[in-house]
């Protein structure tokens, strides 16, 4: 679908439009908003607001998942009012993106960053009573999220997470100054832009060619085995991180190495994951698992990795007492990884 969306572009003099794609126009109203505090805050006029409380997002139970209901600025400002806060308030909400017709989308937390004090009468199960719905962790929720929701979810927690621990120039020590869409904060003192930031992560499926290695933190849920997974360091390359990674972890050393997808990950704070296959050298399959980083790590066969996926109901104990081996959910990257290695055993490629 295309349309004419009215950005002209200036070539010699001349305003020349061209025809853009939906997605084009949509990008460009969104950097607009980005750019211009004013259309941002037009763009609130029409727009749709998701609620949070202390970065846990408002949601109403639906059958087997959750909705994230939206509100408009009308509807938001006469709940503010009743929650005896300021409409300003709407001031500290981040911008997460559009519809096709660029209704824009926005998060407010209405506990973070709230300078004037909630209405002592009012607190959160009151406020959830007249949401009609109840600030749920979004770790508990996420995965009875569609798609849409749960990005848009996790891009809203990660910006409010990201405000909320920067309201302080690192250099003057002065309050820093959010623009209106949120995508960046300033130090009035100083000048200093600050913007939100991601940690990069690799997640690395490593194969010896017919199983494939797979390993828990005593964190994780009963039973659940993913792929291995690491922060990147300073100066590394994704190759480099890639390698240090399943050294430092499992003790071997890949040799080759396909870049696969990656995923933004708000927990614990915003990652951005980057999913890659990776095989070990030939005969070098021996685990050595670091146990100050790991509880286990093991290689799982083809059949077993294929039955594991097809698991509905991971939680339920078995009746020795122990609970069936799993793994990540359809939503979080290392699923998807598992999912493409399971559908082709020789995914890995490049050398590392
Ligand atoms: N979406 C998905 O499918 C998956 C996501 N993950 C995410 O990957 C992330 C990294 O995995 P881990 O094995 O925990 O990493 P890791 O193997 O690097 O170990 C974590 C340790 O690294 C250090 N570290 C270095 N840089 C850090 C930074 N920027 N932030 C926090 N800690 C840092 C800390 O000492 C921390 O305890 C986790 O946050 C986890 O939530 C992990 C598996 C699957
Ligand atoms: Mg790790």
């Amino acid at each position: 679908m295309s349309l004419y969306c009215g950005i002209a572009c200036r070539r010699k003099s001349l305003w020349c439009y061209r025809l853009l794609s939906t997605y084009v126009t949509k990008t460009r109203y969104l950097l607009e908003l980005k750019e211009d505090d004013d259309a941002c805050k037009t763009a609130q006029q029409t727009g749709a607001f998701y609620l949070f409380h202390s970065l846990a997002p408002l949601l109403q139970k639906s059958e087997h998942q959750y909705l994230a209901p939206q509100h408009s600025l009308s509807e938001l400002e006469k709940l503010l009012a009743k929650f005896g806060q300021d409409t300003q308030r709407i001031e500290d909400s981040v911008l997460l993106g559009c519809s096709e017709k660029h209704e824009a989308w926005f998060a407010l937390d209405l506990v973070l960053n709230s300078s004037s004090p909630i209405n002592a009468s009012l607190q959160k199960p009151q406020m959830e009573t007249e949401l009609k719905g109840s600030f749920i962790e979004l770790r508990k929720a996420l995965f009875q999220l569609n798609e849409k929701d749960a990005s848009l979810l996790s891009t809203a927690q990660a910006l409010l997470r990201w405000h909320d621990a920067h309201q302080f120039c690192s250099r003057s020590g002065q309050p820093t100054k959010k623009n209106m869409a949120g995508s960046k904060r300033v130090c009035p003192s100083n000048k200093i832009i600050y913007y939100p930031q991601m940690a990069p992560v690799v997640i690395t499926l490593v194969s010896d060619g017919t199983q494939c290695l797979l390993a828990r933190q005593s964190s994780f849920p009963k039973g659940m085995y993913s792929a291995l997974a690491g922060f990147c360091d300073i100066g590394e390359s994704l190759e480099e991180a890639v390698r240090r990674e399943v050294a430092e972890e499992v003790g071997l050393e890949v040799e080759r190495l396909q870049y696969s997808a990656s995923q933004h990950w708000p927990f614990p704070n915003s990652s951005l994951m980057i999913a890659c296959h990776a095989t070990v050298k030939p005969g070098q399959t021996e685990i050595q698992v670091n146990l100050r980083e790991l509880e286990a790590a093991a290689w799982f066969s083809h059949d077993e990795v294929a039955t594991a996926l097809r698991r509905n109901n991971p939680y339920t104990q078995q009746q020795n007492g122990t609970f069936p081996f799993w793994l990540p959910p359809k939503l979080a990257i290392a699923h998807q990884l598992i999912k493409e290695w399971v559908e082709k055993p020789t995914c890995s490629a490049l050398p590392a």
